[in-house]
């Protein structure tokens, strides 16, 4: 199996639906999960680099693993459960200080998932019906308004990008990093991970075009020249 060129990474809490991304983007379904042991991850071909995508575990007794797959990542998913507020803290409180072992020049995307669960903001401020809602003629809704709105997603990316000493202006802003999904509905998942492969792959050929630089060509190196060593002249 050829290496992989570029590493994805998702974090976040336990049941917030990192698995369910991952195989709604790789596998076009959306399956019924077990909560993940350890972690796991695909290869994604995209253009032509490899990219490996690993799926972790939340939960709090494999929380020692992380920062070992976020090793070399060239970008972080920070995935939290619109419905559960706790969720996004956690991804400040617990997961942020795993990715101290990924590239210096990461890229951070916060995802906010299981959006079909909750009713749209209409334009007056308050809750109007998604448009995937419950059923038709059905006069009881499933839905609730959202816990967590996407300006608490903004300002936690804010947050991370100065707790990680990067600069604003050279990092991709905000409102492209931070993402509504539905796992269920597949709502902005293509967006969301082919967003970050586009992101990715320039960073690959900047490190590819550094690392050649760094090779010294040895047949091209002149030796000097060999001389007879002896008593005699
Ligand atoms: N309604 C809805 N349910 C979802 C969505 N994504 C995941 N779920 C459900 O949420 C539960 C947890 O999903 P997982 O993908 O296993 O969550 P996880 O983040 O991988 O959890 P851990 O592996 O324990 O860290 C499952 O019952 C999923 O079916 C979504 O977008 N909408
Ligand atoms: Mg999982």
């Amino acid at each position: 199996m050829r290496k992989p060129d570029g590493k994805i990474v998702l974090l976040g809490d336990m049941n917030v639906g990192k698995t369910s991304l991952l195989q709604r983007y790789m596998e076009r379904r959306f399956p019924d999960t077990v909560s993940t042991v350890g972690g796991a991850f695909y290869l994604k071909q995209w253009r032509s680099f490899n990219i490996s995508i690993w799926d972790t575990a939340g939960r709090e007794q494999f929380h020692g693993l992380g920062s070992l797959y976020c090793r070399g990542a060239a970008a972080i998913i920070l995935t939290y459960d619109v419905n559960h507020p706790q969720s996004l803290f956690e991804l400040e409180d617990r997961f942020l200080g795993l990715t101290e072992t990924a590239n210096n020049d990461c890229l951070f995307a916060i995802v906010g998932n299981k959006v079909d669960l909750t009713m749209e903001r209409d334009t007056e401020g308050g809750e109007k019906e998604g448009p995937a809602s419950g059923k038709v003629g059905s006069c009881v809704s499933t839905k609730v308004p959202k816990q967590v709105q996407p300006e608490d997603a903004v300002a936690l990316y804010r947050k991370i990008l100065k707790y990680k000493m990067l600069d604003e202006r050279e990092m991709p802003a905000a409102e492209q990093m931070c993402f509504e999904t539905s796992a269920k509905t597949g709502h902005n998942v293509d967006l969301l991970f082919e967003t970050l492969f586009d992101l990715v792959v320039p960073m690959i050929t900047r490190q590819r075009a550094e690392e050649s630089d760094q090779i010294v060509d040895i047949a091209s190196c002149k030796t000097p020249k060999q001389t007879r060593s002896g008593c005699c002249a």
